[in-house]
């Protein structure tokens, strides 16, 4: 099966009916459950039911559902962890992850929870946020320490109010932050996850970040409002041209490794190993299975 793409994750605030019920059709790849910072301390409990209970009536169609629990060093960690654990939404979000004795933490009382419930398989995956500086600097041993974690993110709002500066547009004080959470997810196999823009009204502004984090290796971008989705798409989303060059370049690797040829040229330029890889990665996002290709080739 096809990796599940994550290019846009949208947050729903956990106390909002409303949104939640209409989660399945905003066209975003994931939705974020909000039971941490988009929720005002009195409404916590309010928040944590209604989750609960939407996970259990709501029909998201193929959205991958997210919950962003408490930290378990606030009042509320626990007592979201015994309420959304048994329910096992596809995964779970750790925000202000900053060692891996957090994280063995936290995933004590989701074993201990899991086990309770009689939950012998779990498939729910962990995504783990990395917000302040001390976060990014165990984020390597934080990303290698738990098989369950799939997905690591910067979180930009929080991190810069840790580092007590002022998020930029050029988000040059979260840049080193960025960099090195890709590098610590690449090396472990996790898809890396960017930071919410916060300017709703700034198509441009958004598109033009998006853009930056792409090159840099993020797989998809947090997001707060229903219009940012269809931007991000449009920038994760490979253009024709991309789509056609890397049918060609995966066509002409399945013929010449059928007749025993490692390395060749297109117009002039070697495709080796990592072209078609990449050229795979352009056709995934492009929904085109490469199988397809090579039957039409046989
Ligand atoms: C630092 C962090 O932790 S960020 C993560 C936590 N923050 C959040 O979850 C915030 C989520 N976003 C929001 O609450 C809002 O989008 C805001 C406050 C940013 C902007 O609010 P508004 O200016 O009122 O949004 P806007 O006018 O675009 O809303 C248009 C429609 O989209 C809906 N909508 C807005 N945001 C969302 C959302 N995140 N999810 C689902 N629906 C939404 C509104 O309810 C409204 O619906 P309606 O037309 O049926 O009334
Ligand atoms: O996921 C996000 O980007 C939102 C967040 O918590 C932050 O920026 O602190
Ligand atoms: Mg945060």
């Amino acid at each position: 099966m096809a990796k599940k793409k994550r290019r846009s994750m949208l947050y729903i605030p956990g106390n909002n009916p409303a949104m939640i019920q209409q989660a399945g059709v905003y066209g975003c790849d994931a939705v974020l459950l909000d039971l941490e910072d988009a929720v005002a301390l009195n409404q916590k409990d309010a928040a944590r039911i209604l989750v609960r209970s939407m996970l259990e009536t709501v029909n998201f169609y193929d959205t991958e559902v997210c919950v962003r629990v408490n930290n378990l060093q606030t009042p509320f960690g626990l007592a979201d962890l015994e309420e959304i654990v048994p329910m096992q939404p596809d995964n779970i979000r750790f925000p202000k992850t900053e060692s891996v004795q957090d994280v063995k933490d936290f995933m004590k009382e989701v074993r201990r929870i899991e086990k309770e419930h009689g939950i012998k398989d779990p498939k729910m995956t962990i995504h783990v946020m990395i917000e302040t500086a001390k976060g990014v600097a165990n984020v390597y041993e934080i990303a290698a320490c738990e098989p369950r974690i799939d997905a690591i993110t910067i979180g930009g709002q929080d991190l810069t109010a840790d580092m007590g500066i002022v998020k930029t547009p050029d988000g040059a004080g979260i840049d080193y932050a960025r960099k090195r959470i890709v590098m610590a997810g690449k090396a472990n196999n996790l898809d890396v996850l960017d930071t919410v823009f916060a300017d709703v009204n700034d198509d441009e502004g958004l598109k033009e970040e998006t853009e930056y984090i792409k090159k840099l290796g993020f797989a998809g971008k947090a997001l707060i409002n229903p219009r940012q989705v269809d931007p991000v798409h449009e920038v994760f989303n490979p253009s024709e041209n991309e789509i056609r060059k890397a049918y060609r370049v995966y066509s002409e690797f399945y013929k010449n490794t059928k007749a025993g040829i490692g390395v060749f040229a297109i117009d002039g330029k070697m495709i080796d190993a990592p072209v078609v890889q990449r050229a795979i990665t352009v056709l995934e996002y492009a929904n085109i299975d490469i199988k397809d290709i090579e039957k039409s080739l046989d």
